[in-house]
């Protein structure tokens, strides 16, 4: 019988920390990590580094389709995202989890919710506990802002507002980069729309934070996984802590380049090249002097759309992977 994500989600109820991290001066077990727990935990890191690419570059397609196939992510710039909102939405998501705890428990993701404040839904598949907290936006996020700020809700409420507007266009300039140096074109999918600016598609935007840790080398930030998106842009505050895994070289630590974005391929845009785009595997690692933020925007299809491989991308000998 098949079931989908939400079952999956339904069936490994989370469970909300109460404890304030910051009061931790030394790490409990319930949050030291070793390979038991993780069996990448400890895998070997290496300073390879993430592709960088400048989105005024004339050969901007075919850098964008080589850094998909090899590591299923690749770094920003000049991505036309203004930087003033780029330093509006850390200061949203600053003043957010500054918070006291009990303010920030008003706005609590419901159990079978995906709003709100709490720990990552991936949580409940592992036996540890991450060193974060984060915040889900989806839809509007008026009701929940409203619950954190009763007088200021609205300024933060246009901040998310421009911010999906900003990246859902982004979004789409990236994917028609990254399919079009496969040769895919609007005529070939029919996700993209009669505009092909893939009108419909839904996004979730993830504020992350990660405390300072008392010992960072046994914590885990947030744990390996992959986003189930099509593709996630994500921005991090000038602390480094993401890596990300390639198989034939190990952790990579994706280091804060000002102003740039990091841009992850997801297990539907996997899917949809037919396994030609690896969904990277990443990680968040914590920090023993500063706090970290990272802001995601996990996009993906209208939730009743069916994906399967892109027929262009198939192989006539082969059926769909
Ligand atoms: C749209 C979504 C993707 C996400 C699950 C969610 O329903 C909302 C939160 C997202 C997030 C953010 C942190 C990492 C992640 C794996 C998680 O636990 O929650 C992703 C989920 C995902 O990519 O599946
Ligand atoms: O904090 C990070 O750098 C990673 C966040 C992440 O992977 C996510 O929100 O899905
Ligand atoms: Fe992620």
């Amino acid at each position: 019988m098949s079931s989908t994500l939400s079952d999956v989600f339904r069936s490994h109820p989370i469970h909300i920390p109460l404890s304030n991290l910051r009061d931790f001066k030394a790490l409990p077990d319930s949050y030291t990590w070793t390979p038991k727990d993780d069996l990448l935990f400890s895998a070997s890191a290496s300073d390879e580094t993430l592709p960088l690419i400048d989105l005024s570059d004339p050969n901007v397609t075919t850098l964008v389709g080589h850094a998909c196939t090899t590591w299923g992510a690749l770094q920003i710039t000049n991505h036309g995202v203004p930087s003033r909102l780029l330093d509006d939405i850390e200061f949203l998501t600053g003043s957010l989890f500054r918070l006291p705890v009990q303010r920030k428990l008003k706005a609590v993701r419901s159990e079978n919710g995906v709003s709100g404040y709490g720990v990552a839904r991936i949580a409940s598949f592992f036996n540890k506990k991450m060193w974060s907290e984060g915040f889900t936006v989806i839809g509007s996020p008026l009701q929940d802002f409203r619950k954190l700020w009763p007088s200021h809700h609205l300024k933060y409420c246009e901040i998310i507002e421009e911010y999906g507007e900003h990246m859902q266009k982004l979004a789409a300039k990236l994917m028609w980069l990254a399919l079009g140096s496969l040769g895919v074109e609007e005529k070939d999918i029919k996700l993209a729309g009669p505009n092909s600016d893939f009108q419909g598609t839904q996004a979730a935007t993830q504020l992350n934070h990660y405390p300072i840790c008392p010992e960072p080398d046994r914590a885990m930030g947030l744990a390996a996984h992959t986003d189930s998106t099509l593709m996630t842009i994500l921005y991090q505050n000038n602390t480094a802590g993401l890596q990300v895994f390639r198989d034939d070289v190990g952790w990579v630590t994706v280091p804060p380049v000002p102003g740039s974005l990091v841009v992850n391929v997801g297990d539907l845009l996997h899917i949809l090249t037919n396994g030609i785009f690896p969904s990277v595997l990443h990680r968040a690692r914590v920090n023993h002097v500063r706090s970290r933020f990272s802001m995601a925007y996990l996009w993906g299809p209208p939730s009743d759309l069916m994906i399967s491989p892109l027929p262009k991308l198939v192989d006539p000998l082969q059926s769909p992977l």
